[in-house]
């Protein structure tokens, strides 16, 4: 499996809740890559929580630190990276995106909603109505989600084991090059 991508980096994109991390793990396992998260790899710099960089560099001072991290990452190989959701958003992060295979992640917004909606760690869902907020969030960003090499849908009771499955049979009706050796 891991002569499949030839070192090439897998990046995963998609909404908050799609299960970008939980999914990016298991898919770096199986391919014997290594995993990255974006976001966990910002709270580990800064010592600090999503949370606290949201309340007290708000979100561009997050963005920032996002793009930061990308560029550095993409640098290495045979890496599997979940990003955060809102990572489509800048035009310069797909500059480094697009040095990897990119997947979108997506699932309908009620899934989503059922497994946030206990969950205080997404800043931008804090809001009155989480619900109308992860949709219109969803609205604005699929024009730049759509720009992925592979479109996944999550069905609702798929575990993340049948989730990172389906993706890696996925994978080769994306690949430019096929395998001649
Ligand atoms: N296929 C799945 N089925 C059920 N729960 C899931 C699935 N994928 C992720 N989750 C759960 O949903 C929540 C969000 O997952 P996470 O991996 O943090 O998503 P993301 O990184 O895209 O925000 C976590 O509690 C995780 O355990
Ligand atoms: O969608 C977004 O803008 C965000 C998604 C989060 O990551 P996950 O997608 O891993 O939840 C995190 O980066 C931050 O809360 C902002
Ligand atoms: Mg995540």
């Amino acid at each position: 499996m891991s002569s499949l991508l030839k070192g090439v980096n897998l990046y995963l994109i998609g909404m908050m809740g799609v299960g970008k991390t939980t999914i990016g793990r298991l898919l770096a396992k199986e391919l014997g890559y290594g995993f990255v998260d974006t976001d966990n790899v910002i709270a580990q710099a800064t010592g600090k929580s999503i949370n606290e960089l949201f309340t007290e560099e708000g979100e561009a001072g997050f963005r920032k630190l996002e793009s930061d991290v990308l560029s550095q990452v993409c640098a290495f190989t045979k890496l599997t990276i979940s990003t955060g959701g809102g990572i489509v958003l800048r035009r310069e992060n797909w500059g480094y995106l697009h040095h990897g295979l990119i997947v979108w992640l997506d699932a309908p917004v009620e899934l989503i909603y059922s497994r946030l909606a206990e969950d205080s760690t997404r800043p931008l869902l804090q809001d009155a109505d989480p619900k109308g907020k992860l949709r219109s969030l969803l609205e604005q960003r699929i024009p730049l989600y759509s720009q992925a090499d592979l479109h996944i849908i999550e069905r609702e009771g798929e575990t993340p084991e049948e989730v990172a499955k389906g993706i890696l049979e996925a994978i080769p009706s994306v690949l430019k090059t096929q395998d001649s050796d």
